[in-house]
């Protein structure tokens, strides 16, 4: 069936128009929708038998906010002309110095623009728990419908700020208390009460309110500039790259210090500034490119539903098992954690009942809902509780035969419906099942590190596993707050086989004289959160060295081996798990470079003897970024031509989600499609001939720089999915 999408009008006997908008699934303000609101509005205000006027949406959602397609459009043709005019034209001339009144009648959510045309109208009826916020930001942008100065006139400068910096949306109940909202009425009365306000208005029954003419909520001028300096300090740790957190205040302030329609002119003059900028490119495309990622053909179109999963079996409770259990439990799924010894599956479920007390402890969850999620689980030695579970995940250590073993036990004491899911980060799934008559059922479940708050689950499938398995394990990954990325099998699937260049070329540059807390520091301003050496540590470098020759085998020809992760294991630096790697770790304290690891890596130095003429090399920072993110770019180029992912932006949100790669960067393929192919090529041609086959570009690089094509576009007929 086709969308409906317009504005329709209805006028009652009553004198009331209800302009009702219709944009599914989340009344989006698309062109043809803003063009729609602008007439209803104008015949409505024209109209002598229309004395009000109520704004809705359709189908229980008032309005998700501007168009954010368009946003697309204007970063492919840098054509602003696509913009609509609304917040003068619409928002401020036709709507809220209307003369007839106006009642928003809000239902399911309003945000970012739908929230500004709520804001707009005279007063604001809302249904129970509707979400209200204003997450422009978090899309590279500011509200540009005039929400940077209504709002704070609504619900307080200090409150706006927060919002609106953290794009923290909040319920109806919390905007009815703060004055955002006028009246929370069922939802079976929301178009009568609606009706009624603004008839009330019309009749001078009620106060005809013009937000941007409100002061009431803004205080002094020195209370205002102190609120604003805390906003700044707030942006500046929050997001010290982010343009538009730091003109956003500075569009705050302008209506503060000369009215709220002058902040109106200068919102819109930031707002055309930000839209083309870099920020917003990749915010605006990782938006889309994380719900992309729930279409997965023939398994999401192959017309199968989602099986319940009410108990899940995980097997090893360290590190990873622990996390995953605690994501589980929290999302009200019975979890049975097995463990070899009674020592071990204390630990295991000590760390859940931890990890579950810093939530409550940060606020995040109540005591309520932590004692019901451990309520949940059951720790055991041994298989009895596996005869009715839907799910088991695997989590123990990175052995292929123990992996193997285990399977086997599995297909005997599970029943048939029962998914099989390794935790696996690296070994081949077909390896893993191959002493079964499974397959089908075998998925890769590849939680990140802490699994219980990183939001990505890439789910790994071998040519065997069946579409119900795939959707089964994406419905869980939905239920338990994380974002299902589907992958093709391969030595550490998409985003670990992405990665192995990146710490293998921070120990080439370490190895060539460069001091490795400068190439940490480096990356970490170019926006990761952690440098390769620092993240090393923290993921423990027993584990680097044990996946060291599962990549070895089959990416052997493009690897840096370096002696430097044995020589920091032999010196007793396991890394944050034993206080000490290349940093040292103290409870209570932020990690501290220790000095004393530089003689560990002069002795790697020696031993690898790469730097030329026997004296450290001496490069740029920008340099530095290019060496070491470039062959991860070179990675990322076979990953797409041998069609381990469905499309290039599945792999931008696995980086971004699984890597931490700068979500304003836009993700790992489209970060090196803003730079230019040819470039990359290029540069990674020139590292080649000087360091060596680590840089040798990929075929699919070169294809793309000579063709001027860009990575991301896919003409693979290699696909694993
Ligand atoms: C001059 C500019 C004025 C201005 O102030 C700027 C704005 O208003 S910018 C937009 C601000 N709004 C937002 O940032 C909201 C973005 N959307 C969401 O947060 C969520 O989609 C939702 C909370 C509204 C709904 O969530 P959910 O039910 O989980 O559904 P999905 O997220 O999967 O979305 C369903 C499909 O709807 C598409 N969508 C959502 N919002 C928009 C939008 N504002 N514009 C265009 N399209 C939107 C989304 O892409 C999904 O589409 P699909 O094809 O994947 O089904
Ligand atoms: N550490 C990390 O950052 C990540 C690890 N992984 C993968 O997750 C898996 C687990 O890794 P970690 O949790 O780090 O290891 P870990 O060493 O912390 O935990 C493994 C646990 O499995 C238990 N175990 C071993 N054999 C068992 C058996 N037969 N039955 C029940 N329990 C058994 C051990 O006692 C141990 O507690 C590995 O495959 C690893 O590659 C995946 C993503 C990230």
């Amino acid at each position: 069936m086709a969308k409906k999408i317009g504005v329709t009008m209805d006028v009652g006997n009553d004198g009331v128009a209800v302009i009702t908008i219709s944009n599914p699934p989340v009344n989006s303000l698309a062109s043809p929708i803003i063009a729609g609101l602008k007439e209803k509005f104008r015949d409505a205000n024209q109209r002598n038998d229309v004395r009000a006027i109520v704004l809705t949406g359709n189908n229980g959602r008032f309005c998700g906010g501007f168009d954010i397609n368009v946003f697309q459009q204007v970063h492919k043709t840098g054509d602003l002309s696509v913009m609509p005019e609304v917040s003068v034209d619409l928002v401020c001339n036709l709507m809220e110095d209307s003369r007839k009144p106006l009642v928003a009648a809000v239902e399911g959510l309003a945000l970012g623009g739908g929230l500004e045309l709520a804001m707009a109208c005279h007063a604001r009826v809302s249904a129970p728990k509707a979400q209200l916020g204003l997450p422009e930001l978090t899309l590279g942008v500011i509200p540009g419908f005039g929400g940077t100065q209504r709002l704070p006139r609504l619900v307080g400068l200090a409150k706006a700020t927060d919002m609106i910096l953290l794009s923290k949306s909040i319920s109806s109940e919390e905007g009815q208390k703060l004055g955002l909202i006028d009246a929370l009425v069922p939802p079976g009365e929301l178009l009568s009460t609606s009706r009624k306000w603004a008839l009330d208005i019309a009749d001078g029954r009620k106060p005809f309110l013009r937000s941007l003419h409100r002061t009431d909520k803004i205080g002094s001028l020195s209370e205002a500039r102190a609120i604003l300096k805390n906003s700044r300090q707030l942006a500046k740790k929050i997001a010290p790259k982010m343009p538009q957190h730091h003109a956003v205040i500075e569009v705050i302030e302008e209506g503060i210090v000369h009215g709220g329609y002058s902040g109106v002119l200068k919102e819109a003059e930031v707002f055309r500034q930000l839209v083309l900028s870099d920020t917003a490119k990749g915010l605006v495309h990782v938006f889309f490119a994380q719900r992309a990622t729930s279409k997965v053909p023939n398994v999401t179109d192959a017309g199968l539903k989602p099986r319940p999963i009410k108990k899940v079996a995980v097997i090893g409770g360290g590190l990873m098992g622990s996390g995953i259990a605690t994501a589980l439990l929290l999302s009200n799924i019975r979890v049975v954690l097995k463990e070899i010894n009674p020592e071990y599956l204390m630990k295991g479920i000590k760390t859940v009942e931890g990890n579950i007390k810093g939530l409550v402890s940060r606020g995040k969850l109540t005591q309520d809902k932590a004692g019901k999620a451990l309520s949940l689980l059951k720790g055991v030695l041994d298989y009895t509780e596996f005869k009715d579970v839907d799910m088991v995940i695997e989590a123990v250590i990175e052995n292929i035969q123990l992996k193997q073993n285990i399977f086997k036990e599995l297909e005997k004491v599970c029943p048939p419906h029962c998914i099989l899911a390794s935790n696996t980060s690296t070994i081949d799934l077909n390896v893993i099942g191959e002493k079964t008559n499974s397959k089908d059922r075998i998925v890769g479940a590849h939680f990140f590190s802490p699994a219980h708050l990183m939001t990505l689950l890439e789910i790994v499938r071998s040519e065997n596993t069946s579409p119900q398995v795939i959707l089964d394990l994406m419905a869980v990954g939905k239920a338990i707050k994380k974002v299902p990325v589907v992958v093709g099998n391969c030595i550490g699937f998409a985003v670990n086989r992405t990665f192995f260049p990146y710490t293998q070329a921070a120990h080439m540059l370490a190895n060539l004289g460069v001091d490795l807390f400068r190439i940490d520091s480096v990356i970490t301003s170019f926006g990761l959160p952690l440098g390769p050496f620092q993240l090393g540590d923290l993921a423990g470098h027993g584990i680097g060295l044990a996946v060291g020759p599962i990549y070895a085998k089959v990416y052997g020809d493009r690897m840096f081996r370096s002696p430097l992760t044995e020589l920091l294991l032999k010196s007793g630096r396991n890394g944050k798990i034993n206080g000490r790697g290349y940093y040292i770790y103290e409870k209570g304290s932020k990690p501290k470079p220790d000095p004393s690891v530089l003689s560990v890596v002069e002795e790697s130095r020696k031993l690898t003897n790469i730097m030329p003429g026997g004296k450290p090399i001496s490069v740029t920072d920008k340099e530095i970024v290019e060496m070491i993110l470039f062959p991860v770019v070179n990675e990322a180029c076979r990953v797409l031509d041998e069609g381990v992912v469905i499309r290039a932006s599945d792999l931008d949100i696995a980086s971004v989600l699984g890597m931490s790669f700068p979500s304003y960067r836009g993700g790992i393929v489209f970060w090196a499609d803003m730079i230019g192919p040819k470039y990359i090529y290029e540069r990674l041609k020139e590292m080649s001939e000087t360091y060596g086959s680590f840089f040798k570009p990929s075929r699919y690089l070169e294809e793309r720089a000579t063709k001027g094509m860009p990575l991301s576009e896919l003409k693979s007929s290699r696909s694993r999915l």
